[in-house]
């Protein structure tokens, strides 16, 4: 069973990730780390701390000459902004003459709406919000990004590729009819202020961000994670806590600020009638089974069906936003203006890298959990073996029939509706 823990505060020493069911054999060095990393910085409407912080990863354990050892996967991300904040979030006891007067320990008593800052202090005990926000913040999201790394390094060795694209700032979306991109897209989408892959909408959602920026307000949008060449089958249908689907919107959901989550076209389907909503097959000249759409995103039943799988995560606007929400100051009871130092207009492209790690880790458990293995060889050998063993007449291409043809059956058997 794959499964991983992060631990660390946003402005703590480090924050750590620990992944633990990795097969030995797995390709993994910090660089990869680092890269994926500086891919989560990315994105226009950030604010001033993705500039002058930076994360330092260092791999603890698990790893030996750039190959898993079948152990356990220790990272270590260090926060270069640590010497400011030593004494304010020392683990041990500190002189209180050293945070006497400091701005940095100053209580924050005007907790911001949106946050986990009033339920956060209520429920742990807290006069102040600062340990809840220490840990509530997507500061944390760099250590799942890490963890992501070695997610993806799993699916690559079993030919599955990711790609994660923004489709929506605000009320700026890309539209429905717009070209997928595909895992070879990658390094365009990095370079893409907004991680958009349609120039047009990309320009429109910059003037949307400066806009919001000039009215001291923050935004949110909408994100895509791809995958390809998932094997079919991962996931299952026989209990509802094994459904892909299910394992796939809880990792999404667990994202800070994502508040709704849609597999293939999901809430749009809800809309269509049954004959235009589900991905009818034709038989195919090989003999195999061709589905002639996608709009199921790739899973049904729970499971994985072979094609592009596909799924969004929808972001709401940051929290801490510039011209400060109304709360009460809980140190005096009066009316006051949220605690608001700086924060992101919008963080929706690194969300997007993020909703990537979180997919890979998912269907990373899901594959292992299916082909099994020690060393990642055996897991790629069980994977082949399992494919091969498919009857010919229960194989299913990831190609789509053309629509041409079922329009072509409808003619010859007449209008059934
Ligand atoms: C990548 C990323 C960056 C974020 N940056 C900020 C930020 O700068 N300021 C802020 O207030 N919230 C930011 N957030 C959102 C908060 O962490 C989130 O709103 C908060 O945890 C409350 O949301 P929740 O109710 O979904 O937990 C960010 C979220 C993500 C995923
Ligand atoms: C540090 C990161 O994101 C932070 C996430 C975050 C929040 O409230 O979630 C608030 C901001 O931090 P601060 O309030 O200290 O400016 C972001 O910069 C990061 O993503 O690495």
């Amino acid at each position: 069973m794959l499964r991983w823990l992060t631990a660390g505060e946003s402005h703590g020493e480090a924050l750590v990730g620990i992944i633990e069911g990795v097969p030995a054999g797995v390709e993994l060095t910090t660089e990869m780390i680092q890269r994926a990393l500086a891919r989560r910085r990315l994105g226009y409407g950030r604010g001033a701390r993705m500039k002058f912080e930076q994360d330092e990863v260092r791999i603890l354990g698990g790893v030996r000459h750039g190959l898993t050892q079948g152990g356990p996967v220790a990272i270590e991300i260090a926060n270069t902004e640590w010497p400011k904040w030593q004494d304010v979030m020392s683990s041990d006891p500190v002189d209180a003459a050293k945070l006497e007067g400091r701005a940095r320990n100053a209580p924050l008593t005007r907790p911001r709406p949106g946050h986990a800052d009033l339920t956060g202090m209520q429920k742990y005990g807290f006069d102040e919000a600062r340990p809840v926000l220490e840990r509530a913040s997507a500061r944390e999201t760099a250590t799942r990004v890490a963890l992501g790394v070695v997610a993806s390094q799993i699916l690559a060795a079993l030919d599955v590729r990711l790609v994660s694209h923004t489709t929506a700032i605000a009320e700026v979306s890309v539209p429905e009819d717009a070209a997928l991109p595909t895992s070879g897209d990658v390094e365009a989408l990095d370079a893409d202020p907004l991680r958009c892959f349609d120039k047009a909408t990309s320009d429109a959602m910059v003037a949307t961000i400066d806009d919001a920026h000039k009215a001291g307000e923050t935004l949110g949008g909408v994100v895509e994670v791809l995958a390809e060449g998932l094997p079919l089958g991962l996931g299952s249908y026989v209990h509802w806590d094994r459904r892909l689907d299910a394992r796939l919107a809880g990792v999404l959901m667990g994202i800070q600020a994502i508040k709704g989550v849609e597999v293939g076209d999901g809430f749009r389907t809800a809309a269509r009638p049954g004959t235009r909503a589900h991905d009818e097959t034709l038989p195919g000249s090989d003999s195999s089974v061709h589905r002639v759409t996608n709009r199921a995103g790739g899973i049904e039943g729970g499971m994985s069906i072979g094609d592009l799988l596909r799924v969004r995560a929808a972001m709401k606007p940051i929290a801490t936003v510039p011209r400060a929400l109304h709360t009460v100051d809980v140190s005096t009871g009066e009316p006051a203006r949220a605690h608001h130092q700086r924060s992101d207009v919008c963080a929706v492209p690194a969300a997007g890298v993020v909703a990537e790690a979180m997919v890979a880790l998912v269907l990373a458990q899901a594959a292992l959990e299916k082909f099994g293995g020690d060393s990642m060889a055996e897991t790629a050998r069980n994977k082949d073996a399992y494919l091969a063993a498919i009857p010919e007449n229960l194989r299913t291409s990831p190609e789509l029939a053309d629509p041409s043809e079922l329009a072509a059956l409808d003619e010859v058997r007449g209008d059934l509706s």
